[in-house]
């Protein structure tokens, strides 16, 4: 179900550290490059759990999630922040800095 800006607002403020980006939302963490490997597996896992999936960039020092959800015409929803939540808890499992 889609979002009100007030919505979206106070759903963002539970999730220190991630941004929006207009209909998405994002945030790097640093993890080496195999660490980051590990992490996106360990995510994978919760995804398929929980039919949701961020969009995911891996560099050689570093690991970028961006979500929004793709069946809501890419537009931000409960489902984004829901996610966002987990990979934070996944992201402090695996040692993966805050940047
Ligand atoms: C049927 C299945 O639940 C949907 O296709 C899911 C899968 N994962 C998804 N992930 C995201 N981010 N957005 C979606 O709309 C979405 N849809």
């Amino acid at each position: 179900m889609l979002l009100t800006e007030p919505e979206i607002a106070e759903h963002l403020s539970q999730v220190p550290g991630w941004v929006r980006e207009n209909d998405r939302i994002t945030r790097s963490y640093g993890i080496r490059y195999h660490g980051g490997v590990a992490m996106i597996v360990h995510v994978a896992d919760v995804e398929r759990l929980v039919s949701h999936h961020a969009d995911i960039d891996l560099r050689w020092d570093h690991l970028r999630f961006s979500i929004t959800t793709h069946d809501a015409g890419h537009r931000l929803t409960a489902a984004d922040f829901e996610l966002a939540a987990r990979i934070d808890g996944i992201a402090r499992a695996h040692g993966a800095s805050p940047l």
